[in-house]
């Protein structure tokens, strides 16, 4: 793991329109090192399209640094290789491959015959330790050896979190990990999240579960059409007008996105 100081994530300004769409309306958020920090919205909020633009998936005017190193112009793979990494809704594990494989595939965007090398070859200087130590992270460190696809749901999602954990990660985006999830495999998940964190990286939440993003979250910003209408602790939200009505239309401690 790289012993220099997690960044801090940065976004000003950012603005997206597809076509006469205005997906994101002059968004500013930040993420601190080792903090928590919820996104959360109504379907078609634009949620989704700041992840893409913070990644490099789609064009934004606007400005977006990762501690010092700003990342406008750049390609996601260079994002990435930044520090900064993403979680897909899809999952996309390699089932027949082990959990440690699956990691080291993350580790290795080099093509197969990377892969191959990394996977079979005599030469892993010190990738076995890396993988070890992510999965230990994510708390998954006895089950290296077991097959994806024989892993339960909840464990799935921990191996997608440390795929995007491993190497140099200082800003995890986690786009609806719980999707899925039952209330305690999410109450689980939440807990591994929290252990990530204080690791060191920042984490930005999207999801729909409110009991996760009011329960695991430092901080929150809520956004609808677009624009950010809120951004505070799970507390203040959770007494805000302007959030209860756009967002949820009751109180938010009995409610599931
Ligand atoms: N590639 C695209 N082309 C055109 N319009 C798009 C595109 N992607 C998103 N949009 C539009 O931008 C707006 C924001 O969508 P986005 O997917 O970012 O919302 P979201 O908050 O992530 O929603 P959800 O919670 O359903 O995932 C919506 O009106 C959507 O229809």
């Amino acid at each position: 793991m790289p012993d220099e100081k997690p960044a801090r994530l940065s976004a000003r300004n950012v603005t997206v329109a597809y076509g006469g769409v205005v997906a994101n309306d002059d968004v500013s958020l930040t993420v601190g090192s080792g903090e928590i920090v919820g996104l959360i919205g109504p379907n078609g909020a634009g949620k989704t399209t700041f992840v893409d633009a913070v990644t490099g998936f789609t064009e934004y005017a606007g400005e977006i640094t990762l501690g010092d190193t700003r990342l406008d112009g750049r390609a996601p793979h260079l994002r990435r290789r930044a520090g900064l990494s993403r979680t897909w809704q899809s999952g996309e594990l390699f089932g027949n491959l082990t959990v440690a494989q699956n990691v080291v595939a993350a580790l290795r965007p080099g093509g197969p015959a990377a892969l191959w090398r990394d996977l079979f070859g005599r030469r892993k200087t010190g990738t076995d330790e890396l993988v070890a130590s992510t999965l230990h992270a994510v708390g998954l460190g006895d089950l290296g050896e077991t097959t994806a696809r024989d892993l339960t749901l909840g464990q799935q999602k921990l191996v997608g979190v440390a795929r995007a954990l491993v190497g140099n990660c200082r800003l995890l985006l986690l786009d609806e990990p719980a999707a899925g999830l039952d209330s305690q495999e999410s109450l689980d998940f939440a807990e591994r999240i929290r252990a990530v964190a204080r690791g060191g990286p920042g984490v930005l939440l999207i999801d729909h579960d409110m009991s996760l993003i009011l329960g695991v979250c430092d901080r929150i910003y809520v956004m609808e059409f677009g624009k950010v209408i809120f951004s505070g602790t799970p507390e203040q939200a959770r007494k805000d007008p302007a959030v209860i009505a756009a967002y949820l239309g009751t109180p938010m401690e009995t409610t599931h996105g």
